[in-house]
């Protein structure tokens, strides 16, 4: 599935540069403002934080919340007291754009996360000429090689890679790759079974300086307070914000 996922938008990738072609997104992604200082957003505080993201659909969940409005959405994000606002871009299964990411841009001014199957430079350039700050890569889905040359892409635009594990060995090579923010899924993207205690397993083998962050399956503040007691600096969640009142679920979230 994760392939195919992978597939899947590199295809659509590949259907926007042959109207776009590379080095006019590229031109569009320098001329930006610079990106915000998601590190510095995230940083390990006494609160846990969240990154609260726009998402309108799953494959493993099929559809959650309508959102036709996603800036609006983000605003009350940020108007709750998120950190950081992610964006699913993926088209297939996730029903998202990169025009929600350039609305949200818009109107947030917190860091915005370009959630997507990325596997290409022209995916990296587009994240940032949308207006991205950070973007997503999943080791699962890279070889090294494509990992180490996408995450010095976006450092180098002057973005965060949030880079996404799903096991030990995963977890080895974000760290070998001098990752400063590592999200450990509960969810494996492959099967898409959950596992909640994988981050607690994960957690200590990540650094003092690594901000950490718990991704998906966070329905309660018993499942913030069990992420948080494990160790996460910052939570990711997206069905419980699109699915209930965003402010006062993340108010509740945050008071744990
Ligand atoms: O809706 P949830 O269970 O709160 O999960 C959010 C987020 O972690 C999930 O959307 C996600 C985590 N990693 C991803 C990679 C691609 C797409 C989506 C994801």
């Amino acid at each position: 599935m994760l392939a195919d996922l992978m597939a899947g938008a590199a295809a659509d990738a590949a259907d926007r540069e042959r109207l776009k072609p590379l080095e006019a997104v590229r031109a569009e992604a320098l001329a930006r403002p610079a990106a915000i200082d998601a590190l510095a957003a995230l940083a390990p505080s006494d609160r846990v934080k969240i990154i609260a993201e726009v998402k309108r659909a799953s494959p493993s969940r099929g559809d959650l919340a309508e959102i036709r409005d996603p800036a609006q959405l983000a605003v009350s994000y940020e108007t709750g007291g998120a950190s950081t606002i992610s964006v699913l871009t993926e088209g297939r299964k996730f029903k998202g754009s990169l025009a929600d990411l350039e609305e949200v841009r818009r109107s947030v001014a917190l860091p915005v996360l370009r959630k997507d199957f990325i596997s290409s430079p022209y995916q990296v350039y587009e994240a940032r000429a949308a207006g991205a700050d950070l973007v997503l890569l999943i080791v699962a889905a890279l070889d090294d090689a494509t990992l180490a040359s996408l995450y010095a892409l976006i450092t180098e635009l002057g973005m965060t890679a949030l880079v996404e594990t799903h096991s030990e060995e995963e977890l080895h090579r974000a760290l070998a790759l001098g990752a400063q923010l590592v999200g450990v899924n509960a969810r494996n993207l492959s099967t898409f079974e959950l596992d909640r205690d994988l981050f607690g397993t994960l957690a200590p083998q990540i650094p003092a300086g690594v901000i950490r962050v718990a991704e998906s399956a966070v329905l309660s503040p018993a499942d913030v307070r069990h992420y948080r007691a494990a160790g996460a600096d910052v939570v990711l969640i997206g069905e419980a914000l699109v699915t209930g009142d965003p402010v006062a679920t993340l108010a509740e979230y945050l008071a744990v």
